[in-house]
């Protein structure tokens, strides 16, 4: 398989003109396989999507923002034919609980949800999991369409098969690997995505762009400095410049977890930034979005690399430069007690093994042996692991994220709130 890379050169340019003219059907080709396919106004191919799945009965699973969406798509499947059920489940993380599985558990029973029916999770990332992983455990598995909703859905939850949900132990503890059967982003629903949300999704855009494919970096930083361009052309749903990210990431995903579905190791890489994120994430009783916590994960874990002689520390800089000038958060108060909580939360991680922490990161360093001594580093980006870090690495990472050092967001939440405000309701 190929991987983007700084040597390999990313992918080719995946659409000029606008977003309206660039349609693109990205195939995960994992066994059986499914095509992702974004563009704008899509209703044709959902309509296609569910007639090739040859349901009878649909089970729309969404949260109440989406509910007059939910409508237009159950009105669109009825005129062709299908028996379509809305679920109106909890919105944001609240639908990731054990309590919102065990109640589409109950709905899918009595609604007589049988092994040839279709499961449609609609929303973002929380009702994607959601909805995933109850099609995973019903019946131990019926099928799932994905339509993603927000930024971050579409260029990652919904893509990969990853379904779950929270558990008191942590984030998404417990889930399944379960492939929808296709995956359809329309950009034209992020017409109506509040900002920070659509900036939350640039997160795991730009956490591609560093594991794999640097043109996405490139392309934001140029669209920033470009007084034509700016942050409004990055988040413009309806710009050439959104869809070529969209599809630029999609694409690394579909890479990823075709070669290696169930994470025995490629996969992780995915999970970079994750380590630390899922730690404030839960710390701060998911008031973040999850792309916020990434992105301070993220400068959490060059920092680490950089503190390990893995990485050039003007990668750190960059990191933070970029992430900042989006609008995302690069720090956040790290005082003894939330050190030692952070830490303790990391044990969870999936990654851990035999209670040794497992860090994503990043290296510039020409070699692959981690003992020989560090210099610049002088050759692209690429991913590795690191177990085990020392006491003075971990501080050193805390250290670079603390809202107390000279990092100029410091302490701020994206909506101009301290670390932990609520989340504005859309
Ligand atoms: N399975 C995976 O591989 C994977 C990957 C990344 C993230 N995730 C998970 O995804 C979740 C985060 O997803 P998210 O960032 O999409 O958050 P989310 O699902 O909580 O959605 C964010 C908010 O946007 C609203 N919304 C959604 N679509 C809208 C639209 N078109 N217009 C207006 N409002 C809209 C939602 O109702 C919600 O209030 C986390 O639980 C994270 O763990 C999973
Ligand atoms: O698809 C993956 O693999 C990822 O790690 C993508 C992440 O962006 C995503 O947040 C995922 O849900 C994290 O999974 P987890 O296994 O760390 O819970
Ligand atoms: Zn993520």
């Amino acid at each position: 398989m190929t991987i983007p890379s700084a040597e390999s050169g990313a992918q080719q340019p995946a659409s000029v003109g606008s977003a309206a003219d660039c349609r693109a059907r990205i195939e995960v080709r994992s066994i059986p396989g499914y095509p992702v396919t974004i563009g704008r106004f899509l209703p044709d191919a959902i309509v296609a999507a569910v007639a090739d799945a040859g349901a009878g009965t649909v089970a729309i699973v969404h949260p109440a923002p989406l509910a007059r969406m939910a409508e237009s798509v159950k009105a669109l499947l009825e005129s062709g034919g299908s028996n379509v059920h809305l679920v109106q489940v909890p919105d944001g993380e609240d639908a990731k609980s054990l309590g919102v599985l065990a109640f589409l558990w109950d709905v899918f029973g009595q609604i007589g949800l049988d092994r040839t029916d279709l499961v449609i999770g609609l929303g973002g990332g929380s009702s994607t999991d959601l909805a995933g992983f109850a099609a995973a455990t019903w019946l131990r598995g019926v099928r799932v369409l994905q339509l993603p909703t927000t930024l971050l859905a579409m260029v990652d939850a919904a893509v990969g098969g990853k379904t779950g949900i929270n558990s008191g132990a942590g984030k998404n503890m417990v889930g399944s690997f379960h492939e929808p059967v296709a995956v359809i982003g329309d950009l034209a629903a992020l017409d109506t995505l509040p900002e920070p949300e659509l900036v939350a999704g640039l997160a795991e855009i730009i956490k591609c762009g560093f594991i794999a494919d640097p043109q996405i970096l490139t392309l934001i930083e140029r669209a920033l400095t470009d007084p034509g361009l700016g942050l409004d052309a990055v988040l413009d749903p309806a710009g050439p410049l959104l869809a070529e990210l969209v599809q630029r990431a999609v694409r690394v995903k579909a890479e990823v977890v075709a070669a290696d579905l169930k994470e025995a190791s490629l996969r992780e890489i995915l999970n970079y930034g994750h380590t630390f994120g899922h730690a404030i994430e839960k710390r701060e009783q998911y008031r973040w979005r999850h792309g916020e916590a990434i992105s301070v994960g993220m400068v959490f874990a060059a920092a680490l690399a950089a503190q390990a002689g893995r990485l050039d520390p003007e990668v750190v800089n960059r990191t933070r430069r970029l992430l900042a000038a989006v609008g995302l958060p690069t720090s956040y108060p790290a005082t003894e007690q939330a050190r030692a909580e952070l830490i303790e939360l990391m044990g969870s991680d999936k990654k851990t093994r035999s209670g040794v922490l497992r860090f994503v990161i990043l290296t510039d360093r020409p070699d692959i042996d981690s003992s020989a001594p560090a210099g610049r580093g002088t050759g692209p980006l690429r991913t590795e692991r690191l177990a085990g870090p020392s006491e003075a690495a971990l501080a050193a990472a805390f250290d670079a994220i603390d809202s107390d050092t000279e990092n100029p967001a410091a302490g701020r939440h994206p909506d101009g709130s301290t670390a932990g405000a609520e989340r504005p309701s859309s």
